[in-house]
């Protein structure tokens, strides 16, 4: 068999039309993920440094060798993922990818997961995950992996979608940038409309795609949730778009690099 690169879809041909029907679709993914994760309870030792038996949480433990696995077979050659343990991932097994260069170099290793993984473990999952322990700590791991990674991808976007902006408007953008003014920054790239437009849709998503569904009486489960919807739209107006936008800010100042 010939051992020829993987191919990947080009994105040269980005507009800020189609970026953001990227994120309408990982909302989708979001969403799912947050569904799947709250079957679980919280399966607390699962965070316990000191219970694992492992280094650092199990959880940690998890994500640390899912992403050096991922890492060998090319998860990490995507200018879309960032891993959340950067450090000593080994090399690529595979022929790299060649995937067309679309962000500038200064931001390509822009890499927020740090705030990411702190804000997941302690502000989002109390909100969506009840109190209790199953022991199905594996399978809740693999769930907060994917979780994170959803989020992380999304969030990271922004370095895409602050590329986009740049290029359709490099004179709007170019004094903040030299001037380095962050304020200015959020302003160009804040489009208060759009935000509520996600805030609105991702709600909605959450009550289709998380209804419970009854055979028998079909009033017996209305307005049940897998995941509170008002709480989806919170999520992402309180953490996911904040940190995307702040992924565009870092991204548009090393811009002119
Ligand atoms: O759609 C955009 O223009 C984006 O920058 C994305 C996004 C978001 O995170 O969804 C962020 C900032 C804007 O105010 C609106 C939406």
């Amino acid at each position: 068999m010939s051992k020829k690169p993987i191919s990947s879809d080009s994105c040269l041909n980005m507009t800020l039309d189609s970026v953001r029907e990227s994120l309408i679709g990982q909302e989708d993914t979001i969403i799912f993920c947050l569904i799947e994760r709250a079957k679980y309870p919280i399966n607390s030792p699962l965070y316990d440094e000191s219970v694992a038996g492992v280094p650092g949480s199990l959880v940690e433990y998890i994500v640390k060798e899912t992403e050096a696995l991922q890492a060998k077979v090319g998860r990490y050659e995507s200018p879309e993922e960032n891993p959340f343990f950067p450090e000593n991932l080994p090399p690529l097994i595979v022929p790299p990818h060649n995937i067309p260069q679309v962000l500038h170099p200064s931001g390509i290793s822009i890499n927020i997961n740090k705030t990411i993984w702190d804000t997941y473990f302690n502000q989002l999952l109390p909100l969506f995950v009840r109190e209790g322990n199953d022991g199905n700590y594996v399978p809740t791991a693999t769930c907060d992996l994917h979780c994170l990674q959803a989020l992380s991808r999304r969030i990271h976007y922004g370095k895409f979608v602050a590329e986009i902006k740049f290029m359709d408007a490099p004179e709007d953008y170019s004094p903040a940038i030299l001037a380095q003014d962050r304020a200015t920054l959020m302003s160009l790239l804040t489009f208060e409309k759009v935000e509520e437009m996600v805030k609105q849709r991702v709600e909605k998503k959450a009550m289709v795609f998380g209804q419970e569904v009854s055979l028998n009486d079909p009033d017996d489960k209305k307005g049940k949730y897998k995941v509170d919807p008002s709480m989806v739209s919170r999520l992402y107006g309180e953490w996911v778009m904040p940190l995307t936008k702040l992924v565009q800010v870092e991204y548009l100042l090393r811009r002119l690099d």
